[in-house]
């Protein structure tokens, strides 16, 4: 292609009208009253906001972005499968596209007839396609199937055929979303494989994708969408880190509003105990003093526990347990396993936990505090009152993460 560029968009914006998400009609009446009433401003999301984006010819492009960014919908502009409310898309050459399931197959024609009719939509004449047939039905791998109706086809059968039509048409640019994540391993590497001579040959990609692993690999640049805008592009690995960095101060922020929401109305539901003592607050605190929600593995961690008494104890006994995602307990204990030397314990204080290393491998954990009697009667136990997130650190697994060095040494020394 000898454009500059091989899609150009500005000022895009694209709306979706709420009134799906929206329970707002939930009589008879409302319903039947919905015609006549106007539509302000409040009833659409807008999910692109003034978009602006430049991709060069022969690029490998992955979109990134959280939940619900808009990504899905940036690619079905780009097929030209939904509208622009505002601003312009311009993209060079043959576009294809691999976005929904299916899209564009009739459920009752059959495979055969389904690959002509999806050929001419993409712009083939009936005798291009016809050249192409052979080595579609083979790079489908239908066999027989190709004569029967597609509505009989499964998931990744349907894939299969709109993959194979996709990349048999000689496009320019390729849209591909996270369908292929359907289909079975034999079928991915095809995929892949296929992905990879497209690359080789200089057409451009724009693709779709959750898995930052593949991602880093496959793509030459990365766009992270964000609050309806472009975050960051450029090279893989720097726009990668930056949307890891973005989604963890985020996770951060909600963590951390969560945490102090749960201490002040101290989730009812979550505790139980005699009251005698009341927890009214638990901090997650970092080596400068600052409340997260998202720590470093090997980091330090420290607990606040605020309570005050309802009525004078002389046993009183603080603990905490942190248990990962799958409910499992990775650790838990107490002032009194401990032996903790706390001195005269006033009615009203703060006791602390100071956790000089977190060695919890990466992933998501849940914090139990309690203020108990010595034989355990607890005067107020509180279950998963704060979210921990564990970040960063090589990609081991399991739940404890040991400080540990591997060496090896050769037979012979040892003789
Ligand atoms: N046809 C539609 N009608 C109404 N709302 C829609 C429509 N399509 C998408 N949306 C809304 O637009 C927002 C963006 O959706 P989109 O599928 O583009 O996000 P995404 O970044 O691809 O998300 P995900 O990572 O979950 O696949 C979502 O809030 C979604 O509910």
């Amino acid at each position: 292609m000898s454009t500059a560029t091989a899609i150009e968009i500005a000022g895009l914006v694209k709306r979706f009208r709420r009134e799906m998400l929206r329970r707002d009609y939930t009589t008879w009446k409302s319903l039947l009253l919905r015609p006549f009433q106007r539509r302000g401003e409040g009833d659409y999301l807008t999910v692109l906001d003034g978009l602006d984006l430049s991709i060069a010819p022969g690029r490998t492009v992955a979109i990134i972005g959280q939940n619900g960014s808009g990504k899905s919908t940036l690619l079905k502009i780009l097929a030209g499968i939904y509208k622009a409310d505002q601003g312009t898309v311009t993209v060079s050459g043959r576009v294809s596209s691999l976005i929904e399931l299916g899209a564009g197959f009739h459920p009752e024609f059959s495979g055969r007839e389904n690959i002509f009719l999806n050929g001419t939509i993409l712009g083939l004449s009936k005798k291009e396609i016809a050249a192409r047939y052979e080595e579609i039905v083979a790079y489908s791998g239908l066999g027989d199937f190709i004569e029967a109706p597609v509505r009989t086809y499964s998931s990744g059968m349907y894939v299969r055929l709109g993959f194979a039509v996709a990349v048999n048409v000689d496009p320019d640019v390729l849209l591909v979303d996270e369908v292929l994540a359907v289909g079975d391993e034999a079928f991915a590497h095809k995929c892949e494989t296929k992905l990879n001579q497209f690359k080789a040959a200089g057409k451009t990609i724009v693709l779709v994708s959750h898995d930052l692993i593949a991602v880093k690999k496959f793509a030459d640049e990365v766009v992270w969408l964000d609050g309806g805008k472009v975050a960051a592009q450029g090279e893989a690995a720097q726009v990668i880190d930056l949307y890891r960095q973005g989604v963890a101060r985020r996770e951060d922020e909600m963590g951390r509003a969560q945490a102090q929401a749960r201490a002040a109305e101290l989730a009812a539901e979550r505790r139980w105990g005699q009251g005698e003592v009341e927890i009214t607050a638990v901090r997650l605190l970092d080596r400068e003093g600052q409340a997260h929600a998202v720590f470093t593995s090997g980091a330090p961690l420290n607990l606040e526990i605020d309570y005050r008494m309802r009525q004078e104890v002389d046993d009183l006994v603080f603990g905490v347990a942190i248990h990962n995602s799958a409910g499992g307990l990775c650790y838990g204990s107490n002032t009194a396993i401990d032996q903790a030397e706390l001195g005269p314990v006033p009615p009203q204080g703060t006791v602390r936990c100071a956790l000089q290393r977190l060695d919890l491998v990466p992933g998501t954990y849940t914090l139990d505090v309690a203020a108990h009697a010595a034989d355990g009667r607890a005067y107020d136990y509180l279950t998963q009152v704060a979210t921990l997130s564990v970040r960063g650190g090589p990609r081991d697994e399991g739940i404890w993460r040991p400080p540990h060095t591997w060496s090896l040494s050769s037979r012979e020394d040892k003789a």
